[in-house]
């Protein structure tokens, strides 16, 4: 069977990552891995080629696919433009239009990279998280939401905006149990992340998941709020195994976690449905200020790649070998800016591609 991969580029630095992990994953192909990869428009391109930011085509080839590899989408010059139009729109909307409601982004400390975590080594050594966060709901997709002048309270009369945070049972019971079911399989505890001591939706988020807890038995449960989480992830990350939250505090917490890895380019991520179909990305966005500059680390996403070999395809042995080949380059290897040490070799986002082939073929 070939496999069908639909990339989506988007903006930014989206065309140079994705070049990165489609170059690694062409590498496999002379080892037996029978792949094929399909582009098409999203994000802000999209936007200024066919005028809107998801285009029917895209969202229809992702679902004649067998797997979605996605770059990031986000262009500060169309900032301006109405909220359904924006870059970042396609993102969220692929997320609904595919029900990839859950979000997997693993947080490891490499060995071969404890030097480059803002932290200090014994604090992040052997660091081995993974964060749950629910995707398709939450105060991202919540209504009503909107502008209009205030008709009531202290403010009557200004202008004001409005969203809301909103979490039906289904989602969060499905999320839950993804959760607890990705814990079984790895420490045995799951930390789920609320503000249950003022959010109404995230007091509902607790019941929940304590309910469905009572099916998993096996797994230690705690609950903290996303204050302390944050706070606890600096001072001691490896307290945690799996973090389950929802979209809006799993969207900070993780970027927050990619610094105990070294950086936002390592942090890669898996998007899936109920039938593991998935979209991979990493979990950064279009990085304008580096765009164009051959400065982007690819890591991510290519890591990203691996994952989706994994976990949509189950080929494990091609995953592993891409993340061995990953990990050789950080020891002996050339690397972007972002991870860049005193003794290292300083490349750029074609490079790493390149010596991540180097290394897969110095495999075989
Ligand atoms: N999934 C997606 O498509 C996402 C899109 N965005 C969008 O991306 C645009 C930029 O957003 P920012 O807040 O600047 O976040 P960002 O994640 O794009 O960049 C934040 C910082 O990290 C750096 N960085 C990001 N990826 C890197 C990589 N692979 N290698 C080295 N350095 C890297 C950037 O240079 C920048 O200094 C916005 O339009 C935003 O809406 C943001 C997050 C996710
Ligand atoms: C554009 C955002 C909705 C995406 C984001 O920041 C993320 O998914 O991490
Ligand atoms: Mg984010």
């Amino acid at each position: 069977m070939t496999l069908k991969i639909a990339v989506m580029p988007g903006d930014g630095i989206g065309p140079e990552i994705t070049a990165q992990a489609v170059k690694v994953l062409e590498a496999l192909k002379s080892d037996g891995l029978n792949i094929e990869f399909e582009h098409a428009l999203i994000g802000g391109v999209a936007y200024r080629e066919k005028g809107i930011p998801l285009p029917e085509e895209t969202v229809a080839l992702a679902k004649a696919s067998d797997a979605v590899l996605f770059g990031a989408v986000g262009d500060f010059s169309l900032d301006t433009l109405p909220r359904h139009l924006r870059p970042e729109q396609a993102i969220l909307g692929i997320r609904k239009a595919l029900n990839l409601f859950a979000n997997f982004r693993p947080a490891m400390v490499y060995e071969e990279l404890a030097d480059a975590s803002t932290l200090r080594p014994e604090v992040v050594a052997g660091l081995d998280i993974l964060i749950v966060r629910e995707l398709t709901g939450d105060i991202y997709f919540g209504t009503p939401r909107g502008n209009r002048i205030a008709e009531d309270g202290p403010f009557k009369g200004e202008r004001e905006a409005f969203d809301t945070m909103r979490y039906a049972e289904t989602e969060i019971r499905r999320i839950a149990h993804v959760a607890f079911q990705a814990a079984q399989k790895r420490g045995g505890k799951l930390c789920s992340v609320d503000k249950a001591n003022v959010l109404e939706t995230t007091q509902f988020w607790r019941d929940i998941v304590t309910e469905v807890g009572k099916e998993y038995t096996d797994v230690e449960l705690s609950h903290m709020y996303v204050d302390n989480c944050a706070m606890q992830l600096l001072k001691n990350p490896k307290q945690f195994d799996v973090i389950v939250t929802g979209n809006l505090f799993g969207d900070i917490l993780s970027d927050e976690a990619s610094m105990l890895t070294g950086s936002i380019g390592m942090l890669p991520s898996a998007s899936l449905n109920e039938s593991n179909f998935g979209l991979y990305e990493p979990i950064h966005g279009s990085a304008p200020d580096i765009a164009g500059k051959d400065l982007a680390n690819p890591m991510a996403t290519v890591l990203s790649a691996a994952m989706m070999l994994r976990y949509t395809f189950g080929l494990e042995d091609y995953a592993v070998r891409i993340e061995n080949a990953v990990k050789s380059v950080l020891a002996t290897g050339p690397r972007t800016g972002d991870i860049w040490r005193d003794g290292k070799v300083r490349t750029g986002t074609a490079g790493m591609g390149d010596a991540i082939v180097a290394a897969l073929a110095k495999q075989s």
